[in-house]
């Protein structure tokens, strides 16, 4: 059983020995990662994409900053134990900003961070037009990291965007060039085949993570294939953003095309579930033991 008050990054790597691959939940706020934590993930994520989008209403194209992403860790590390992986993108800057931003996450509660080779001005791991920077900046980039660790079992993750704009060999080399640089684990970006994968598990002596986001290059290969093919983790980074998100237009539009909400209460968590994953009730003890009030 993991220590509850081991440090986040002793826990992240506890996690990735207990479950193979590790399932790694999106959360894009506080609520939502309590919600994944009452599924059993041992793990959740902050995506770089989720913080955009989902708290600032922008796309994931490089516009948000650590203070936007380490709010949103802060958040979802105060009421969850789960060991939280976080998208630094590219790490915000130069060397002492990559080392800023592991401090800075550190003391957020972070137990994992990701830090991958595109040029700052980055895309959507998913999308056309990725541009890469060389396999020395990126690897700059993993020792600035690894450096500035408060905490030694911090896991630093290096992720490669190069499978889709390089191709497979070009990538393999960049993430053996990542681990040499100190990385402890790699994230493979949009790998469309197991077949790829295997070649990333097989080479690298480290856990990779395959990204299993919706609507990309990814095929959706299931927990089992993954775990054949050699994963680490699995990462699910804005799935049940994008069932939410899909669920509040369905409620918006009724409420405006029918004037009442009562076609899609059967879409809402009640009242009381919301309560009880809040634990609502016993915080109205507490009142009530402090001040003395019948409720
Ligand atoms: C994992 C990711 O970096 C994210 O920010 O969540 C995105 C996910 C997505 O856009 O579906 C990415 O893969 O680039
Ligand atoms: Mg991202």
């Amino acid at each position: 059983m993991t220590d509850p008050q081991a440090s986040a990054g002793r826990r992240f790597r506890e996690a990735v020995r207990a479950e193979r691959p590790l399932q790694v939940a999106g959360a894009v706020n506080a609520y939502a990662a309590l919600l994944a934590e009452r599924a059993g993930f041992r793990a959740l994520y902050v995506s770089g994409a989720g913080v955009a989008n989902a708290s600032y209403g922008l796309p994931d194209l490089g516009i948000t900053q650590l203070a936007d992403v380490a709010e949103d860790v802060r958040r979802i590390t105060d009421v969850t134990a789960a060991p939280v992986l976080v998208d630094v993108d590219t790490g915000f800057g130069g060397a002492f900003s990559v080392a800023r931003t592991v401090r800075e996450l550190t003391r957020a509660g972070a137990g994992a961070l990701h830090i991958e080779d595109q040029v700052q001005a980055k895309r959507c791991g998913h999308r056309p037009g990725k541009e890469l920077v060389s396999t020395a900046e990126m690897a700059d980039r993993v020792k600035a990291a690894v450096d500035a660790r408060p905490d030694p079992e911090l896991v630093i993750m290096a992720r490669t965007d190069a499978r889709a704009s390089e191709g497979l060999e070009p990538a393999l080399a960049r993430a053996e060039a990542y681990v040499e640089a100190g990385a402890d684990m790699v994230f493979a970006e949009a790998v469309p085949s197991l077949a790829d994968l295997e070649a990333f598990t097989g080479r690298l002596p480290v856990p990779v993570l395959a990204n299993i986001t919706e609507f990309g290059k990814t095929p959706y290969f299931t927990w089992e294939q993954l775990r054949d093919a050699g994963a680490g983790l699995v990462l699910y980074p804005l799935s049940a953003f994008r069932a939410m998100s899909r669920a509040a237009e369905q409620v918006y539009a009724a409420i405006r095309s029918e004037g009442t909400q009562e076609g899609v209460l059967d879409r809402m968590q009640t009242r009381e579930e919301l309560y009880e994953v809040l634990g609502y009730h016993a915080y109205e003890r507490k009142l009530d033991e402090l001040f003395g009030r019948d409720t």
